[in-house]
């Protein structure tokens, strides 16, 4: 291919992937936070940038330290992807501080994060959880989705989302405080053999259904569904295609990797496909 032209997507000739910059933790198991983004990203052939908040010591067993990057770091590492790579597409995922999502919103403020889709993990390193979650207060207005799941949703409002009838009036109430679409995933609510999120989209809720698939191997589950919703709207899919989309593909990802045993507790999820090209 040397000498090939380059060409964007939908142009005969090399294609040249699309860039989607993921913020977030680092994982020292490999499962979660931006290495499960940017196997996501692989997977679906397309160029992760990527911004460290934090650095987790973590196995499969669990979180044990957080090393937060000071936020002038974030911020640098922020400014350099966004003043030479053509970004089509953020995700954002674990902050250690409210103040490196403050430093965050002020860019999306600016409107330099296109099709930003937050994951409002909650895990803080310093300071208290209710400043986190002010902070994302002003984050989550310039986000085109936002995928909180049962328990980030309740600490976000404050009560306890259970149901998926409480599962539609948090993503409402979400909503209502700034996000274009919200979907409020349930991969924990155990009922019948379905996997339900529930999406806000249009001033209506939708329930989205998929077969709930029994592994201990779901780590990485959320930030691959965020990432994955990211990458399809880079790619120009309307916002509740590219969620529908990334719930196929994440449940997917589970299913492949049921039986893998990386680890003794939760591992990782099958981004690639790796299973079924070796299995089937
Ligand atoms: N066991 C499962 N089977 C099928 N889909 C799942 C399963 N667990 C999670 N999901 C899906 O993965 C996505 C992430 O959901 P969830 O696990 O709730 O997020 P988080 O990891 O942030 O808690 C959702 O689309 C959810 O329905
Ligand atoms: C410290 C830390 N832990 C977990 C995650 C990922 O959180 P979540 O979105 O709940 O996804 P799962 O890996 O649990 O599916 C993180 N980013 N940081």
């Amino acid at each position: 291919m040397c000498g090939a032209p380059v060409t964007r997507r939908g142009q005969l000739g090399t294609v040249e992937p699309t860039v989607v910059l993921t913020i977030g933790a680092t994982d020292s198991s490999g499962g979660s936070a931006l290495q499960a983004d940017m196997r996501t990203l692989a997977a679906l052939r397309m160029h992760a940038a990527c911004v460290v908040t934090a650095v987790l010591s973590r196995n499969t067993r669990g979180t044990s330290d957080v090393y937060a990057q000071p936020t002038t770091v974030v911020a640098a590492q922020l400014g350099s992807v966004l003043e030479d790579l053509p970004v089509a597409a953020v995700k954002t995922g674990m902050f250690p501080t409210a103040e490196a999502v403050v430093a965050v919103a002020a860019r999306a403020r600016t409107g330099a994060l296109p099709n930003l889709v937050v994951d409002p993990v909650l895990t803080t390193r310093s300071g208290s959880r209710r400043g986190l979650i002010a902070a994302f207060e002003r984050l989550l207005p310039h986000a085109v989705v936002v995928t909180p799941d049962r328990e980030e949703a309740s600490a976000l409002l404050g009560w306890e989302v259970v149901t998926p009838a409480d599962m539609a009036g948090a993503a409402a109430q979400l909503a209502a405080g700034g996000a274009q679409y919200v979907v409020v995933t349930g991969g924990d609510f155990v009922a019948g053999g379905e996997a339900i999120d529930v999406l806000w989209a249009d001033g209506a809720a939708r329930m989205l259904h998929s077969p709930r698939i029994t592994s201990r191997n779901i780590d990485g589950s959320g930030p691959t569904f965020a990432t994955a919703i990211a990458a399809r709207l880079a790619a120009g899919d309307p916002p509740p295609d590219a969620v529908a989309w990334a719930k196929g593909f994440v449940g997917r990802a589970i299913g492949d990797a049921a039986e893998w045993r990386i680890g003794s507790g939760a591992g990782p999820i099958d981004q690639f496909g790796w299973s079924a090209l070796t299995l089937r």
